[in-house]
C-alpha cells in the first residue's frame, strides 16, 4: 500500500534500535508487539548495521508494517529506502541533503528531518511543502540512546521556539514529533506544555526509542504510551484547573478551606525571604517549612496538603530544585516559581529556564520586569516606559502575562500597584496537531486586583516574595473540585487588602512589617472580604 501524506498518524512514532534488545526478544517480536499495541509510525534506524543486515532487517520489518497497514520509515539509508520500497526516511542536519533526498525518492515518499533550531525552521519553510513532510524536534531531554549527540537536550521551551517558528514562517504542512528521553512520566508534559504561542499548532506526536525496544514487555509499554497520548488531559495537581472566565471567585469560601487544610508550604528560599515568608505563611493559616534537604522531599510532598515555593532569589544547586520539583509534579501537589531577577544574570535566567523546562508550576509570580522577560517582550518594555523603566504600561503587562500564562500552561501572576493573574491552564486539556483558534492568539481569562498604590510595600523586604508564601498556602489547601484560579485571585485580593490596612496603621516601615502580619493574621480570621478596600475583576 502506498500512504498518502495525510493519511500518516504521527501520534505514536516508534523508532527501532537492535542493540538493546532484552534478551529473547528481537527487532521484528519489539516492532510487532508495538504494531499491535498502538504504534501508529515505523522508523528503523540501525546505526551499527552493515548495509546488507539493513536491508535484510528492512526487508522483514517492511513485511510488518505492510501487514499492520502502518508505514515504514528509513533512517539515513535513501538507498536502502529505495531498495525495500519503504514509505520514506528520516535524515538528520548532517546526512544527505533533503533537495537531494526529495528528487531521489520522489514527489509521492515521505521525508522527516530533524530540527532544533529556528533557522532549519526558515530553511524547510522557503524550500515550501514538496520538500520536508514532517520534523523530529530534539532531543528533548537527555538520552544514552543517541550517540555522541551534537546538540544539547532542548528541554520543551525548545520545542514550543521550533512550534513557534513553524507557525511563523507559515510552514503548515509540517507535521511535528518530539523525540529524546520520552517517557511515561513526562510524556503528557510535554504533549500539554508544547504549543505554539498562537495556541494553533501542538505537537502532532511523539517518537521513542528505548521506552519500546528496550522493553521486557513492549506491548505493555506501548499500551502505557498509547493511553497517555489519548488521554488529552495531564491531571499535574489534585484539584481543578479552570480556564473558563468564571465569576470571579467566592474568597470566603477560599479562606475557609485554607483555615481547614492548614496546608503545609515548604520553601526553596533565599535567605533574606526565609523568616517573614515563614510568618506571612503562620498568618494566613499556612505551615512553613524552610528545607533544602533532597532526602526528604519526596516525604514532605506526600504529606496531606503539601506545596512547594521555590524562589531562585538566592540561587540553590539546580540539581536540588529539580529534584523538589519532580517529586511535587509526581505527588500530584502545587508548585508556585518566583523567578527572582530572572533576566539580571544568565545563570539566574538559563536556572530559572532549566526549571522550567523540567517540570509543571502550578502558579508563577513575579514583578512587572521579570513578566516581560519571561515573555520575551522585554524591548516592548523600553518602548513603553520612561528612562527609569519604572512605568511599563498596563496593556504591555498584561500581554505579558497572557504570554507567559500560556506558554508555561500555568497561572501567571504579575505584581505591582495593579495586580494581574492570568489563567493559562487551559484546564489541563491539550490536543494533538493543529487547532482552529477564534482570533489570533488562544482565550486566557484575566483578572486584575486593584485597591490603590501602596508604596510602602517595596520599602521592607521579602514583601513581594511572602505574595509567592501565600499564593502557595491558598494553593496547598486545595484538593478537587476546588479552582487553582479561584485560591490564587483570593490570596492576591488578601495580601494587598492587608497591605492597605497596615500602610493606614504604620508608623514608618519597621512597625509596617508588623503591622503587615497582624493584618493578615486579623483579615484571614475575621474573613469578611466584602469589607476590604480592594477590588478583583476579570479584564477581557
Ligand atoms: C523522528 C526522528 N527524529 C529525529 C531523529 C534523529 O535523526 P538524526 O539527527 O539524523 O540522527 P540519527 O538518528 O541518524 O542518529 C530520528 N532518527 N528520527
Ligand atoms: C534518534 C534520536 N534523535 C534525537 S534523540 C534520539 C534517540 C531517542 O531515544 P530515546 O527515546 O530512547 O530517548
Ligand atoms: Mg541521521
Amino acid at each position: 500500500m502506498v500512504f498518502t501524506k495525510d493519511q500518516v498518524d504521527y501520534s505514536l512514532y516508534l523508532v527501532t534500535d537492535s542493540t538493546m534488545l532484552p534478551p529473547g526478544a528481537t527487532l521484528s517480536s519489539q516492532v510487532e508487539e508495538g504494531l499491535m499495541n498502538g504504534v501508529t509510525l515505523v522508523q528503523i534506524r540501525e546505526k551499527d548495521c552493515d548495509t546488507k543486515n539493513f536491508f535484510h532487517e528492512g526487508v522483514l520489518i517492511k513485511k510488518l508494517c505492510t501487514d499492520y497497514n502502518v508505514p515504514l520509515i528509513v533512517n539515513d539509508r535513501v538507498d536502502v529506502a529505495l531498495a525495500i520500497r519503504a514509505d520514506g526516511v528520516h535524515v538528520g542536519q548532517d546526512d544527505m541533503p533533503i533537495p537531494v533526498v526529495r528528487e531521489l525518492l520522489g514527489p509521492d515518499k515521505i521525508i522527516g528531518w530533524s530540527v532544533s533550531k529556528v533557522e532549519e525552521v526558515e530553511k524547510l519553510a522557503n524550500w515550501g511543502p514538496g520538500m520536508v513532510d514532517n520534523i523530529g524536534i530534539g532531543m528533548v531531554f537527555p538520552t544514552q540512546t543517541k550517540k555522541n549527540p551534537k546538540k544539547s537536550p532542548m528541554g520543551t521551551a525548545g520545542v514550543i521556539k521550533v512550534l513557534d517558528a513553524l507557525e511563523n514562517c507559515g510552514a503548515s504542512w509540517v507535521k511535528t514529533v518530539a523525540i529524546g528521553g520520552l517517557h511515561p512520566d513526562n510524556i503528557q508534559r510535554v504533549l500539554y506544555q508544547c504549543s505554539s504561542t498562537n495556541g494553533r499548532r501542538y505537537l502532532d506526536g511523539i517518537a521513542v526509542v528505548s521506552d519500546i525496544m528496550a522493553s521486557e514487555d513492549a506491548g505493555l509499554s506501548t499500551r502505557i504510551l498509547r493511553d497517555l497520548l489519548d488521554s488529552n488531559s495531564y491531571k499535574f495537581v489534585d484539584f481543578g484547573l479552570s480556564n473558563e472566565a468564571l465569576q470571579v471567585s467566592n474568597i470566603n469560601a477560599a479562606l475557609h478551606q485554607v483555615h481547614f487544610a492548614r496546608p503545609l508550604v515548604q520553601h526553596m528560599t533565599n535567605k533574606v525571604h526565609q523568616n517573614f515568608g515563614a510568618n506571612v505563611t503562620l498568618a494566613v493559616f499556612g505551615s512553613p517549612i524552610m528545607s533544602e534537604v533532597v532526602s526528604e522531599v519526596k516525604d514532605l510532598s506526600n504529606i496531606p496538603y503539601a506545596s512547594l515555593l521555590i524562589n531562585t532569589g538566592t540561587i540553590a544547586p539546580l540539581d536540588v530544585l529539580k529534584a523538589a520539583v519532580t517529586a511535587y509534579n509526581e505527588s500530584k501537589r502545587p508548585v508556585v516559581l518566583d523567578p527572582v531577577g530572572y533576566s539580571a544574570t544568565p545563570t539566574r535566567m538559563s536556572l530559572n529556564n532549566d526549571l522550567l523546562s523540567y517540570g509543571q508550576f502550578s502558579c508563577i509570580k513575579c514583578n512587572a520586569s521579570e513578566m516581560l522577560s519571561l515573555a520575551e517582550l522585554s524591548d516592548e518594555r523600553m518602548k513603553g516606559v520612561d528612562s527609569s523603566g519604572s512605568n511599563i504600561n498596563n496593556d504591555t503587562v498584561i500581554k505579558a502575562t497572557k504570554i507567559v500564562a500560556y506558554r508555561y500552561k500555568t497561572i501567571a501572576v504579575c505584581t505591582g500597584e495593579y495586580d494581574f493573574i492570568a489563567n493559562g491552564t487551559m484546564g489541563g486539556h491539550y490536543s494533538l496537531g493543529t487547532q482552529e483558534i477564534r482570533g489570533d492568539s488562544p482565550s486566557i481569562p484575566c483578572f486584575v486586583v486593584h485597591g490603590g498604590n501602596i508604596p510602602i510595600m517595596g520599602d521592607i523586604t521579602a514583601s513581594g516574595c511572602s505574595l509567592g508564601s501565600t499564593i502557595t498556602s491558598f494553593l496547598g489547601s486545595l484538593s478537587f473540585p476546588n479552582e487553582a484560579q479561584n485560591a490564587v485571585i483570593a490570596a492576591v485580593t488578601l495580601y494587598k487588602a492587608a497591605g492597605k490596612l497596615a500602610a493606614s496603621r504604620c508608623k514608618g516601615s519597621g512597625s509596617f512589617q508588623v503591622e503587615f502580619i497582624d493584618a493578615l493574621y486579623q483579615l484571614s480570621r475575621e474573613n469578611i472580604p466584602e469589607k476590604w478596600d480592594v477590588k478583583y475583576e476579570l479584564i477581557l
